[in-house]
């Protein structure tokens, strides 16, 4: 029997490193391996090697080719040798907001912005952490001699030919790329730091961009959304819902999104097309504070908030715990209100999972409204979509049935399918099975959200 040819997929994410080994034909995963990243918005890529060495280290000498997905945005300075200047600041970080609106205003405003880069800046905007740091850290703008994101860094670091590169799809996050373009706007980038950086040359989709020291095929990479949507094989119309460190809702389209509201960030794809998405600062890690409040773990917090009433007994929670991206609100903290002496350990828990769905269907809600369709499928994914209280709560409040695609890791899974993709040399991606799963339904809870745009509109009137 022949040798099976694997290829591995990467996900640098927040939170930790994740591996898949599997089979180029078929898509099948063989092994899977994790490595956690440290905490904070702000963190030395040096770690982020180190996770991707650990979670890597018996994976990579089995792989014919490899690719590394990460968390967008992030600004990695680089010096003279390539050496990381300061920590990076990571697509959460909000020091920047000041410097998002002194940028949109630069650019001619809201519609010209979303017109020139594709979207409206935000603090999470590479670009934006760029003039923070030329204002507040001038010593380390000028030792900055290229500017990466997390996945071009990491994927420098396997790069045997030691050229940085990176994607379309994460570029779009920079707020220096023109998605209409397809290029950089590298006058952005200066103008923002102060010098012209050397920028990572941009790979075409399915590109083989070099090898590594073992010799495997060395695909591009890209950011962590644009490879779940490779992952998932996501259709027109569909909708997948990333419930991470940050929730995501996300669509495929075939023109750049250019949202002049906001909310909508136009992302290129890795495939050649594009991705709107509305993105949250406040995920899974929502979840994280309400068991750790309540002292206990993931089953029971899930189990403790299914037995609270649908509504909370009046608890409303807006879960803005580090500022908010959608609506754009960056200093803004969490909020509990409606709060009675009665307030159970249930309803709590209930107000805390309630809050962060009603968060995932506003951002839904943009993302829809933006395309101007109706959506079809609705496939969450993403480690918080494992709680069984996020699942139905979720599907209540959207009045909608959510589809759980069974296998896990669809960015590392993406990764995989560009990596298959690079090393075929093929016009399209590699078509393998799309994962099948259960469907979730629940009653419609409408009551749910209004009792929270309700709360938003008293706490942030015009949000
Ligand atoms: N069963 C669960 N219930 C609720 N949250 C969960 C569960 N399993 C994992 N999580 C949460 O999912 C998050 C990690 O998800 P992941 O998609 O890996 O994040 P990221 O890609 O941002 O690193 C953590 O906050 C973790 O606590
Ligand atoms: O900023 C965005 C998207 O614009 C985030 O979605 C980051 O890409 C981080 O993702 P996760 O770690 O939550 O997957």
């Amino acid at each position: 029997m022949p040798e099976k040819t694997y290829v591995l997929g990467v996900d640098s994410s927040t939170q930790s490193c994740k591996a898949l080994l599997v089979e180029a034909e078929t898509g099948r995963v063989v092994e899977t391996r994790r490595a956690d990243h440290p905490g904070g918005t702000e963190v030395d890529p040096a770690a982020w090697r180190a996770a991707l060495e650990e979670a890597t280290a018996d994976l990579l000498p089995r792989a014919a080719a490899v690719s590394v997905a990460g968390q967008q945005h992030g600004m990695v300075l680089l010096g003279e040798r390539r050496e990381p200047v300061r920590p990076a600041l990571l697509w959460n970080d909000t020091r920047s907001a000041h410097e998002a609106e002194e940028l949109t205003e630069r650019l001619g405003g809201p519609e010209r912005a979303a017109r020139r880069v594709g979207s409206v800046p935000v603090a999470s905007y590479t670009a934006t952490k760029l003039a923070w740091t030329r204002r507040n850290e001038p010593e380390s703008a000028r030792r900055t001699r290229a500017v990466a994101l997390p996945h071009d860094y990491l994927t420098l670091t396997l790069n045997a030919d030691d050229e940085l590169v990176t994607d379309h799809g994460d570029a779009s996050g920079t707020a220096y790329y023109s998605p209409a373009d397809r290029a950089w706007v590298p006058e952005i980038a200066e103008e923002a730091l102060g010098h012209a950086p050397r920028l990572p040359r941009l790979a075409e989709p399915g590109e083989a961009v070099g090898r590594t020291r073992g010799g495997a095929v060395l695909a591009a990479g890209t950011g962590d959304n644009m490879g779940a949507a490779l992952g998932l094989g996501l259709r027109p119309g569909d909708v997948a819902l990333s419930m991470g460190t940050s929730a995501v809702a996300m669509m495929v389209a075939d023109s750049p999104a250019e949202d002049s509201s906001g909310s909508v960030s136009g992302f290129c794809d890795a495939t050649g097309r594009y991705l709107p998405l509305a993105c949250t600062l406040n995920g899974a890690p929502v979840m994280d504070l309400g068991r750790r409040l309540l002292g206990v773990g993931q089953e029971e917090f899930s189990e403790l908030a299914l037995a609270g009433e649908p509504g909370a007994g009046g608890a409303v929670f807006l879960p803005y715990l580090n500022g908010e991206r959608t609506p754009n609100l960056p200093d803004a903290t969490a909020q509990l209100g409606g709060v009675v002496g009665d307030l159970s350990r249930e309803n709590l828990a209930r107000a805390v999972v309630e809050g962060l769905a009603c968060s995932v269907r506003e951002a839904m809600d943009r993302v829809v409204g933006h395309s101007g369709g109706e959506p079809g499928r609705v496939l969450l994914i993403g480690g918080g979509a494992r709680s069984r209280a996020f699942q139905r709560i979720l599907a209540g409040v959207l009045g909608r049935p959510l589809e759980l695609p069974d296998a896990e890791e669809f960015v590392a899974l993406g990764a995989a399918r560009q990596a298959a993709w690079a090393l075929s040399g093929d016009e399209e991606p590699p078509r393998w099975a799309a994962a099948e799963g259960e469907t979730v339904e629940a009653p419609a809870r409408p009551e749910v959200f209004e009792a929270y745009l309700r709360f938003r509109e008293t706490m942030h009137p015009g949000a």
